[in-house]
């Protein structure tokens, strides 16, 4: 496949996507590729791990490109050339460059990890990567003993000069801009001298499944971790054992999927939904059924389950009212589906989005308001009432997501054109080609 993090297209912010229509309702079976979360984090593990391991059914996007790299860069051996990624953990080190890109997981979880290793590590990602905050992970490593050069002061690019081992200990951080603060402290700190312990004083820490997607992990790795405070996490000091892993389907990424299913009226089936799951997006479920859809696990003799998801749309899509806090990686494609239901959504709780790859609370309500929705943009959410849409072109911010809003809106609606389709490739490979072979003509079996 092409080399998936380095940008090939430079004008690409220019080309525009005709989004397909959905003309009738639509019946589907769709396999999706491997959560970035669960990749990540798995990656970042096996790295500090005591003995090699394979991530089976890799993510391979972006996102995953790039935390595979940084760890390569840092000495640690990943093999991405099969489905399933072999890791051999070596000793860290510098010299190394990490190149973030736009995800967050990797400008949050590695520095912690560089921190262990011997030399200079610097740091720094796309544009927009400089505007989101990481801040308050840096303080707090240099808290637990690690030295830091961030002449930007909080900010994109830094250089985290390990000394080989980290000293550890208690800190207090303000996670309530990005849980992903906490996590990135909690993946690395068992193989800290005194561990960590995490204490959060600030406003609630959003994405509460994605905390506990890291504890539920370290466990899986023998690690001991004690989360029965509230906004208190501490990881006792130990070997991270070596343990494979197999990844689930990312559902934060089969929100567009199954908002077909929902605004068209069809039958959307995702193969091997997983019957409990740590990942944020398992709210679809609850969301839209909310909305109006027939949400059931049903069986799927072809998946590796033999189960799968499956959301049947109604006849008459209802607004939500509903708070995002924990899963506001779900926003853009529910606020997109909300664009088009036929009753007032308020979606609430989501002023951290704002961090995300773009502020996704502006870039909703300019582009949605753009083709015609009644969006109120709010501190904290957005409310839409019911409103003829109409074609026009839907700016994406380099955001995967707004570009699943878009293709979303594009399903119901003529002559969207929905501009960088391809900066879906943050966390899924070929959406567009995906997308289509949906819609087209006959292509009523995907995956
Ligand atoms: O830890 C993770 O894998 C993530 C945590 C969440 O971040 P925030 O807490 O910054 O929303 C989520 O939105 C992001 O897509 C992935
Ligand atoms: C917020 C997101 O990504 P990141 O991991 O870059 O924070 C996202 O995927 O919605």
């Amino acid at each position: 496949m092409p080399d998936a993090a380095a940008d090939p297209r430079p004008d690409h912010r220019s080309e525009h996507w005709a989004a397909p229509r959905a003309t009738s309702p639509l019946t589907a079976t769709v396999s999706l590729p491997g959560s970035k979360s669960l990749t990540n984090r798995a990656l970042v593990l096996a790295a500090v791990a005591d003995g090699p391991s394979v991530v089976r059914r890799a993510l391979r996007s972006r996102d995953t490109t790039l935390m595979a790299r940084s760890l390569s860069a840092m000495g640690a051996h990943v093999d991405t050339s099969g489905e399933d990624w072999q890791v051999t953990p070596g000793e860290l080190r510098g010299p190394a460059h990490v190149d973030c890109g736009l995800a967050g997981t990797v400008m949050r979880f590695v520095p912690p990890v560089a921190a262990l290793a011997t030399g200079d590590v610097s740091f720094d990602g796309d544009p927009h990567m400089r505007n989101r905050p990481v801040g308050e992970v840096l303080t707090a490593l240099r808290g637990l003993g690690v030295d830091i050069d961030d002449a930007a002061r909080g900010a994109l690019p830094f250089t985290v000069r390990g000394g080989g081992s980290v000293r550890g200990g208690t800190v207090v951080l303000d996670a309530s801009a990005s849980s992903q603060f906490v996590s990135a402290l909690l993946l690395a700190g068992a193989r800290y001298d005194e561990g960590v312990d995490v204490r959060h004083d600030g406003k609630p820490v959003p994405s509460q499944p994605h905390i506990d997607m890291t504890t539920a992990m370290l466990r899986a790795h023998g690690v001991e971790v004690d989360d029965s405070t509230p906004n208190r996490w501490s990881v006792a000091p130990g070997p991270v054992r070596a343990v494979d892993h197999l990844i689930e389907p990312d559902l934060s990424n089969a929100a567009p999927f199954l908002a077909l299913a929902a605004l068209s009226g069809g039958s959307v089936t995702v193969r091997d939904w997983p019957a409990s799951t740590t990942q944020a997006g398992d709210a679809l479920r609850e969301i839209l059924a909310l909305m109006g859809c027939e949400v059931e696990m049903v069986d799927v003799p072809d998946a590796s389950s033999g189960r799968g998801l499956r959301v049947t749309g109604p006849e008459r899509l209802q607004g939500l009212d509903y708070d995002l806090h924990d899963v506001g990686e779900l926003a853009p494609a529910v606020t997109a589906l909300c664009a088009l239901a036929e009753g007032p959504s308020h979606l609430r709780g989501i002023a951290h989005i704002r961090h995300h790859e773009t502020d996704r609370l502006a870039a909703l309500a300019t582009e949605l308001g753009a083709l015609g929705a009644e969006v109120v943009e709010h501190p904290d959410g957005l409310s839409l009432r019911p409103a003829p849409l109409h074609g026009g072109v839907f700016h994406t911010y380099a955001d995967h997501r707004m570009a699943h809003a878009g293709v979303i809106v594009g399903a119901a609606v003529d002559g969207v054109l929905v501009e960088d389709v391809a900066t879906t490739s943050k966390t899924f490979p070929d959406f567009a080609g995906f997308w289509a072979g949906l819609l087209g003509p006959g292509a009523d079996e995907r995956g």
